[in-house]
């Protein structure tokens, strides 16, 4: 599959910190209202990414109705969020706090309404605070594709990049006391 995503070659040392959930474990949410995988999401996609090997971590999605864009088939906008979530595990693996700062699909196959697909995504490198992404959905066979997508997170200091916005979150009775000087 086509893609014109680069990596550059001069990237730094990365390891799996030594908190971060072991193999087989969930990666956890990073927000209990979280769109992508929060569990008190009430209209979320509700994604379990779980740790993988290495610098690695997959989640399964079961493709249900309400995610239909073409007849019978996935909308590639909900594709597309559960990939940003799913590569947005990485980061937490090496004990980062980061965001999506590009992100990139190819499409190659459509995704049938019905099927369970995994994706499994990788870390391709970090340089300074960027940490650079690859993932791939499949039905099972991760050398049968049915999308490929890339992306770019930059590492953030939580409290400073949300404090701004905490107010709007659903849950911001809990974040509060977290932003309170
Ligand atoms: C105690 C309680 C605390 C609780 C806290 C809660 C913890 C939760 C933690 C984590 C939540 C994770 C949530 C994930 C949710 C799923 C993923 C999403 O949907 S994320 C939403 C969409 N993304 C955004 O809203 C980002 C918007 N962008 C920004 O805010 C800024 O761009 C920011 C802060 C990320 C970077 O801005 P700068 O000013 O700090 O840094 P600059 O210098 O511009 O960029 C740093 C490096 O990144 C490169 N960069 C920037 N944009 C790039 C791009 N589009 N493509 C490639 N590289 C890019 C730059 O070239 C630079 O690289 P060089 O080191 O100089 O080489």
């Amino acid at each position: 599959m086509r893609s014109e995503f680069v990596v550059p070659t001069d990237l730094d040392t990365a390891t799996r910190h030594p908190r971060a959930a072991a193999p087989g474990e969930p990666v956890g949410e990073h927000n209990p209202v979280c769109y992508g995988c929060g569990s008190r999401a009430p209209h979320g996609l509700n994604l379990r990414t779980i740790a993988g090997d290495g610098l690695t971590v997959w989640a399964d999605m079961a493709v249900t109705p309400w995610m239909e864009g073409g007849p019978g088939v996935i909308h590639g906008g909900i594709l597309s969020t559960a990939f940003d979530e799913v590569m947005g595990a990485i980061p937490k693996l090496l004990g980062a706090n980061a965001v999506t700062v590009h992100l990139e699909i190819d499409y190659g196959k459509p995704v049938s309404v019905g099927s369970t697909v995994r994706l499994h995504a990788e870390l391709l490198g970090v340089q300074r605070r960027k940490i650079f992404t690859k993932a791939v959905a499949h039905l099972g066979d991760p050398n049968d594709s049915l999308a490929i997508a890339h992306a770019v997170f930059v590492t953030i200091k939580g409290r400073e990049h949300f404090s701004d916005y905490v107010e709007n979150s659903r849950a911001a009775d809990e974040y509060r006391p977290h932003f309170t000087p």
